[in-house]
């Protein structure tokens, strides 16, 4: 299990395509509430109603399993996450172990591996959030998973209340910077404890380390959640503390959650307005594809199941998605295509018409293109692809193509 093969590389970039934000959970050191704090993001994000999946990514402590009460689940078929809800699927590596306690002993490239490996064929779906429970600390396997997500959309960096926090979290920042993913802000975890007898607050772990962390370090302290006796026994008879229970803490992890929906979206809506205007002024350039397969150009452009479109900046691949396009009907896939934002499209042939449609909103079409899209795009890319085919000449069938 030292690397994965190219074939299962393509199904993991795939995979990932389909989600549509990811947030990593990440943590200076162990032990410091990043299961707990993942596991109710997650739980939080399908109970306003999200598309769920949180992956324990945590090589050495796959703990999340026994926080939701699915502790020694082994999956007949490893491509299935295991549903929890509605709307909340899970993948843990303990679920590839043989038993609960058997340590991960696999080292260095069998553990990228394995992890490459999961992310590779577990089919997620379409998605619209991935909570993944990095293992702790900034080493080389948070690392690789980080890397092999693709684009990521924020992490949350778990602390708690020492002084040591700004150590901790200067790492975890450091690490958010290297693998280009913005830092949605510092949870500071286990922040007090308000005795439930006499009301009075005392700061087991002293205070405000998450705090001061986030002023020096210019991070967004998301919250402040105090230790409270109830996380304890809801992590041990997995059910999640932000499922059925009352009072301030439980408030604190729905704000928690509302305010990574708020940051994500939001943050996501400023990226795709800023690349809408980068489109505007030429700096991304959007290519589409007919396909029926996800990995050759579908000769028949107007009968295809999907398009597969690739962003473009500076020559590399920025963004890759599929697009269904609505049932065929002259003209309705060029106007689609245009308005999904494409400047090419590349495929076997099509009608005059449905090129001249194309010309009109001002997108480039290139006819005569068979087999790999990847192939394809490279060569495009390389300024080599020209039409090596003409209109189909079929009055009525304009999204037509033929074999040329
Ligand atoms: N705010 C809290 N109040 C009380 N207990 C908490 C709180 N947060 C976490 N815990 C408890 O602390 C313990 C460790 O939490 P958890 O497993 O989430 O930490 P972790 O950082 O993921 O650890 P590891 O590095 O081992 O994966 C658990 O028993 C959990 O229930």
């Amino acid at each position: 299990m030292h690397g994965i093969s190219d074939e299962m590389q393509k199904q993991l970039e795939e995979n990932m395509s389909k989600i549509k934000h990811k947030i990593v959970v990440m943590s200076g050191k162990g032990g410091v509430g990043k299961s707990t704090v993942s596991t109710n993001i997650a739980f939080g994000l399908a109970m306003a109603g999200k598309k769920v999946g949180l992956l324990d990514a945590d090589l050495h402590g796959p703990n999340i399993p026994l926080m939701l009460g699915i502790e020694g689940t082994k999956l007949g078929d490893l491509s299935k996450p295991f549903q929890v809800n509605k709307n909340l699927f899970v993948v843990s590596l303990s679920f590839y172990m043989r038993t609960s306690d058997d340590p991960i002993i696999w080292r260095g490239p069998a553990k990228i591996g394995a992890i490459k490996q999961m992310l590779g064929e577990v089919i997620w779906g379409e998605l619209d959030y991935l909570v993944v429970d990095l293992p702790p600390g900034t080493g080389d396997e948070p690392l690789t998973i980080a890397q092999e997500l693709g684009k990521i959309d924020g992490s949350v960096i778990v602390t708690t209340p020492q002084d040591v926090a700004i150590l901790d979290s200067r790492k975890s920042v450091k690490f958010s910077t290297l693998v280009n993913m913005p830092i949605l802000g510092i949870v500071e975890n286990m922040s007090g404890f308000v005795c439930p007898h006499c009301n009075k607050r005392i700061d087991i772990f002293k205070q405000g380390g998450g705090e001061k962390a986030a002023k020096e370090l210019g991070v967004e302290l998301l919250t402040k959640i105090p230790m409270t006796p109830g996380i304890v026994h809801a992590g041990d008879d997995g059910k999640p503390f932000i499922f059925n229970n009352k009072g301030p803490e439980v408030e604190i992890m729905k704000e928690l959650v509302n305010k990574l929906i708020n940051k994500v979206e939001i943050n996501k809506e400023i990226e795709n307005k800023e690349k809408e205007s980068d489109k505007k002024m030429g700096n991304i350039l959007k290519v589409a594809f007919p396909t029926n397969d996800k990995t050759n150009v579908e000769e028949h452009f107007g009968h295809c199941k999907e398009f597969v479109i690739f962003e473009i900046e500076d020559a590399k691949i920025i963004n890759k998605s599929f697009v269904t396009p609505p049932p065929h009907e002259p003209g309705v896939i060029p106007r689609f295509l245009g308005e999904q934002g494409a400047n090419v499209i590349i495929t076997g042939g099509m009608g005059q018409k449905a090129i001249d449609i194309f010309k009109s909103q001002n997108i480039d079409v290139i006819l005569g293109a068979r087999g790999s899209i990847e192939e394809n795009l490279k060569t495009y890319l390389e300024g080599e692809l020209y039409s090596t085919a003409s209109a189909c000449n079929h009055e009525h069938d304009e999204d037509h193509s033929c074999n040329h």
